[in-house]
């Protein structure tokens, strides 16, 4: 993964553009790139940020192989030799900074900006994005599972319906940040650190002539680690009194059976009765586990139905996002160098949703000294000074809605993760993310978090970032 040569995982039109500016003599000249995104996933209130470490291996491990750079020659006939030479000393050699992953971010904010010879800045778009958009989706899918279960047990279990292999597993470490106690994949437990857990399977007990025996070889073979799936036969006639009848045998022997997995029919009905039965047998320590086609909204209903599940498998819901399978986050080019400064730059669009906010620029978190919450987000110019108190804050399109925070402090969201294309950020391991992110979700109110229709939580412009927008809005409309 740290060694991933990913170099040709790019759009074919960023190696024509790049082309293009080789041929005009511009491929040096430095820009800005931010990469944000314009609408919260699930109808939620914000995102996880996730996908950086992949972005940093990705950036350090940039480089056109001989075979990339042959393979380029055949592809398009027209690329000049002199432009394959200059890809063969390629490497990034700009300036990176990123919020963290675990951040709560939200809609129209910069969470990664690029500085780069624009050469270098159009490449790495494409990958940039794919990480960052399938990551921040699949860690803001989990913390909305995690919201429903608080106090309970959550197991990725989504490898075999992922969207293949890296969705799995960078999925399982996305998930991990975001609330998730551990995953079944085991690959994404070896490289990241995330603990790894497994029931069985029915093949288990279809493979014994009885149920009763498959139970009990099972639990001979793992004593202290076996939750037995019920749902084989029977749940309620066959599934349960076998457990309770090998839960004991391990009780005589001084074990414990860890726990039994409901995995289809009414999972409330059957964990209530479940609870019953195990609770009379003198197994109280058993947990009960559920699977199947979970999520967030399920799990509220079975809550809401007074389920005795305190552990959950979840898997294709949440790996595949299935109610939204794509976070919409681009990347965006706001400044360009001209004679040696940067100039912003803008998009504009008939969709107002699409226009973009020039210059160079950084965002900071406004947390209110008072209450120690979270009141807006505000982009600034980066060089842009901000006041020590008494910050005025409006909103970028219905400007007379505003209000001033006195005391404040300002923390700055994107941090520097590239220098002159080294990687000067120590990358923290996902128990530290997870526990930042635990650190995230306690400073905004609780009418931004829920899960359903939240209140919009600002993010707002410095006067002179939208009074630059406005000035380039104006002269676009001359133009
Ligand atoms: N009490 C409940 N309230 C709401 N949804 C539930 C309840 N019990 C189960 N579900 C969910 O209903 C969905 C469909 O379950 P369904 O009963 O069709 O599956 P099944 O037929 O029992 O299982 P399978 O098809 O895997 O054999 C699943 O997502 C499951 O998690
Ligand atoms: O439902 P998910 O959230 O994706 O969780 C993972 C599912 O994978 C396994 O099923 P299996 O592959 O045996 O298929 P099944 O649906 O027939 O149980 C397991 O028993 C869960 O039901
Ligand atoms: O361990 C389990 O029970 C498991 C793992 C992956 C998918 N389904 C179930």
């Amino acid at each position: 993964m740290r060694h991933e040569d990913l170099t040709l995982h790019t759009d074919k039109y960023q190696i024509n553009m790049m082309y293009a500016h080789w041929k005009n003599g511009t491929q040096n000249k430095k820009c800005v790139c931010e990469a944000f995104y314009r609408k919260n996933p699930f109808g939620n209130g914000y995102a996880v940020f996730a996908g950086l470490e992949r972005i940093a291996y990705y950036l350090q491990n940039l480089n056109f192989s001989e075979e990339d750079i042959n393979y380029l020659r055949e592809q398009e006939e027209q690329y000049e030799e002199g432009f394959l030479e200059e890809l063969r000393n390629f490497r990034f050699t700009g300036n990176l900074a990123s919020v963290k992953e675990g951040t709560i971010v939200f809609p129209k904010e910069p969470l990664i900006r690029v500085e780069a010879r624009i050469f270098e800045a159009h490449l790495i778009e494409t990958a940039l994005l794919n990480f960052m958009n399938y990551q921040t989706l699949i860690a803001t899918k989990a913390a909305r599972v995690k919201q429903v279960a608080p106090e309970d047990y959550l197991m990725e279990f989504g490898t075999r319906r992922a969207q293949e292999a890296d969705a799995a597993i960078w999925g399982a470490r996305a998930a991990y940040i975001a609330g998730f106690d551990a995953t079944s994949n085991l690959l994404a437990g070896k490289y990241f650190g995330i603990p790894t857990k497994g029931t069985h399977a029915h093949s288990w007990v279809q493979s014994f002539a009885s149920e009763e025996d498959a139970f009990r070889k099972f639990a001979e073979a793992l004593p202290d680690q076996s939750t037995l799936l019920v749902d084989t036969y029977d749940s309620m006639k066959s599934g349960l009194p076998n457990a309770i009848k090998i839960g004991l045998e391990l009780k005589d022997k001084g074990k414990t059976l860890k726990g039994i997995r409901l995995d289809s029919g009414d999972l409330a009905y059957l964990s209530i009765q479940a609870r019953k039965m195990l609770d009379e047998a003198g197994l109280n320590d058993t947990v009960i586990v559920a699977s199947n086609d979970l999520d967030e909204d399920v799990i509220s209903e079975l809550k809401g139905q007074g389920a005795m599940i305190t552990s959950w498998g979840v898997g294709t819901q949440l790996i595949t996002a299935a109610d939204q399978p794509a976070l919409g986050g681009v990347y965006k080019l706001v400044a360009r160098e001209n004679n040696g400064e940067y100039v912003p730059t803008i998009k504009v669009s008939g969709n107002v949703e699409k226009v973009t906010t020039p210059g160079f620029k950084t965002v900071y978190r406004i947390v209110n000294e008072d209450t120690g919450k979270a009141e807006a987000d505000y982009i600034a110019m980066e060089d842009e000074k901000l006041p020590e108190k008494d910050i005025y804050l409006f909103d970028p399109v219905e400007t007379y809605k505003d209000k001033t925070i006195h005391r404040f402090q300002a923390q700055e969201l994107l941090q520097p993760v590239f220098k002159d294309g080294e990687l000067i950020y120590d990358l923290p391991t996902v128990h530290e993310i997870k526990t930042y992110y635990n650190g995230q979700i306690k400073m905004f109110w609780p009418e931004h978090m829920r899960k359903l229709n939240p209140q919009t939580y600002f993010v707002d412009l410095s006067k002179k970032v939208w009074s630059t927008k406005m000035e380039l809005l104006k002269q676009a409309a001359k133009n």
